[in-house]
């Protein structure tokens, strides 16, 4: 496995406005490339802030957003027009605004199936629609260590024979999820965990300690296959 890089910012608005501008360098490489890339974003604070930083930016860069294929790595198992979802959050902040029209949503409670139905019903999805490589997959951290809805101690954890499980009883509200393995969120190219403020300092530092489980910090669990980066503010980095 690659040793993760870590690159440290000033503060939150810097952090999200390096990882947007990063994020449009690696899709319009990629096409550049001649690949269709295929993107997983994640849900929270800095997420957000990341997705209002892609709008402001995506018009002046060469990415053509109708080749980029848009996944999540979790989604919160609610009604599909709940402002918690985190796919409405995303088409809020920019997929709406720059036109992405391939965007992969997790189920929701309106499909009538149970979370773990659910899940299954969505790993067919990206069996049909996914590429055997993310370009770029993204992940908040959770002052716990968890990555998508990864969590300490959970059973999910150590799921290696399907792509997208259910998740019930989650510590973060709401309590139904659906979320990504780590089988399907390490099939990346590069795989980027982004995390600000000092809430997140000690997750940060249990990730990338060199002693440490993947139980315990869910984080630990996650690499690309050619690069893993932690992109932080200084408070998430000091710790470390
Ligand atoms: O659906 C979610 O809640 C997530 O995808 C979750 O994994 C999130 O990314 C982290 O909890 C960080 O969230 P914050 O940036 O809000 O702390």
């Amino acid at each position: 496995m690659i040793a993760p890089l870590v690159e440290v910012h000033a503060d939150a608005a810097a952090l999200a406005t390096s990882v947007a501008g990063e994020l449009l360098v690696r899709l319009a490489d990629a096409q550049e490339a001649g690949r269709d890339p295929q993107i997983v974003l994640t849900g929270g604070t800095i997420a957000d802030a990341l997705h209002h930083e892609l709008a402001r930016l995506s018009p002046g860069s060469e990415v053509d957003w109708t080749r980029v294929v848009v996944w999540w790595g979790d989604e919160r198992f609610v009604a599909a027009d709940s402002p918690d979802r985190n796919a409405g959050q995303a088409r809020r902040a920019f997929l709406d605004a720059v036109g992405a029209t391939q965007v992969h949503e997790m189920p929701s409670t309106d499909d009538g199936a149970d979370v773990e139905a659910a899940a299954s019903a969505f790993a067919d999805v990206i069996h049909q629609h996914g590429s055997d490589e993310f370009e770029v997959v993204m992940l908040g951290l959770g002052p716990d260590g968890h990555v998508a809805s990864l969590f300490p101690g959970f059973p999910q954890l150590e799921v290696d024979d399907r792509v997208a499980v259910g998740v019930t009883g989650s510590p973060k509200p709401p309590p139904e999820r659906i979320s990504l393995t780590f089988g399907a969120l390490n099939r990346s190219r590069a795989l980027w965990v982004i995390a600000s403020g000092d809430g997140k300092a000690e997750a940060v530092a249990a990730a990338l300690d060199v002693e440490g489980t993947v139980h315990d910090t869910p984080a630990r669990g996650a690499h690309g296959r050619h690069e893993t980066t932690y992109f932080l503010d200084r408070e998430a980095a000091s710790h470390l």
